[in-house]
């Protein structure tokens, strides 16, 4: 498998309103998507496009959420994942079952409406990281 590309950054706070005012007034950022619940993934979502990416603010939808013990961990909120853009989904999970790293959970639809999983910190040198089927009309 080849390194596709940085879809997004994703980054968990308690307050998407808060975490985009610091993007919009202090880093200039222009394209602020509209914010959406996605409560198959337990999160709140925002896109901000940058020139060649996108940062992702994630916020807890509920007690259950994923990002719950990593927001107890750093209050602040902070940097909680990179996203990778690969051709084929279920190919890039067979690529890395083979490699033997651990995937968190099933496959499922992400955010931009495509086919995502996360392989497991421990196996990515301290860094989760979510891979993800490129649209079908991106790039
Ligand atoms: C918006 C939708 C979608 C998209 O389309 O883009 C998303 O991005 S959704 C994003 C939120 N969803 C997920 O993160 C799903 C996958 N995550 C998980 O399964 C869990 O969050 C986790 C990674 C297994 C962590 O579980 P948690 O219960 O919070 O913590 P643990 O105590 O079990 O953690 C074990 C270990 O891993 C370290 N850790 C936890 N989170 C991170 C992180 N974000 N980055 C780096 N390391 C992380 C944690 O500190 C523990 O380490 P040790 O203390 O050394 O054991
Ligand atoms: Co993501």
């Amino acid at each position: 498998m080849k390194l596709g590309r940085l879809n997004h950054i994703g980054v968990a706070t308690p307050s998407i309103e808060q975490s985009i005012a610091i993007y919009r007034d202090l880093m200039g950022a222009d394209v602020i998507r509209a914010p959406f619940d996605l409560p198959e993934q337990g999160v709140k979502v925002c896109f901000i496009d940058t020139p060649n990416s996108q940062i992702e603010l994630i916020e807890p939808l509920g007690p259950d959420s994923p990002i719950v013990g990593f927001l107890a961990k750093n209050p602040q909120g902070g940097q909680h994942h990179v996203c990778f853009e690969v051709p084929d989904i279920v190919a890039a999970r067979a690529w890395f079952e083979g490699k033997g790293a651990r995937i968190l959970g099933p496959t499922r639809i992400g955010a931009h409406g495509t086919p995502i999983f996360f392989l497991h910190p421990k196996d990515m040198g301290g860094v989760l990281t979510e891979i993800m089927e490129t649209p079908k009309d991106a790039h």
